[in-house]
């Protein structure tokens, strides 16, 4: 299976690493034509704010819209999450407002502005390592959306269909599992779309 990392801003060579620590190959993506070759995307941590620029000035809105459209898998991480989403608290513009949830930026105030954790995420056995730094909390969730973990009663992982959503930074740490979680969702799809 072959993975696209959107690499306009943020923590792409990481993603891309643990992605190939899974067995997926792995490629960043610069360009719109690139996500034909790829059967699945990760958005990766960054600044939500400047990556929705780019992705707006480099066509991307439409072009990751029509990806998602046939079926391909969509993973957004820490700031990918907030580009995601439908709805960002406050009176900020949402981005790809795919996923059904609204989000608050920076939600962990100055003092938790980053720290890591074990979390526990529904389908993967055993308690991931997960790092946040300045992350997003999911407020709320639309019906089809299913809470894969919570942190202090607060949702920070979340799935709706081929849609995965993660408040922190799975890349950050040797523990591929999140990302494994991610590349089955990739093979299964590409398997209904044969
Ligand atoms: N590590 C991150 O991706 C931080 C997200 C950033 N605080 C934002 O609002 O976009």
């Amino acid at each position: 299976m072959k993975v696209g990392v959107l690499a306009l801003q943020g923590a792409v060579a990481e993603h891309i690493r643990s992605l190939e620590a899974a067995g997926a190959e792995a490629v960043a993506i610069k360009r719109v034509e690139q996500l034909d070759d790829v059967h699945g995307l990760i958005i990766p941590g960054g600044e939500s704010t400047t990556i929705g620029k780019l992705m707006r000035k480099y066509g991307f809105m439409e072009a990751i819209a029509e990806f998602s459209d046939k079926g391909k898998p969509l993973f957004g991480t820490c700031a990918g999450l907030i580009v995601l989403a439908d709805r960002i608290e406050g009176d900020e513009e949402a981005h790809l407002r795919l996923m059904d949830m609204t989000v608050a930026r920076n939600a962990f105030g100055r003092q938790r502005e980053s720290f890591e954790t074990d979390l526990t995420v529904k389908g993967i056995d055993e308690p991931i390592r997960a790092v946040f730094i300045r992350a997003p909390l999911i407020k709320s969730v639309g019906d089809g959306v299913d809470v894969l973990s919570e942190y202090n009663g607060e949702i920070v992982t979340a799935r709706q269909g081929s849609l995965l959503a993660a408040s922190y930074h799975p890349e950050l740490t040797d523990d591929y599992r999140l990302h494994a979680y991610f590349l089955e969702m990739v093979k299964e799809a590409a398997a209904a779309s044969v």
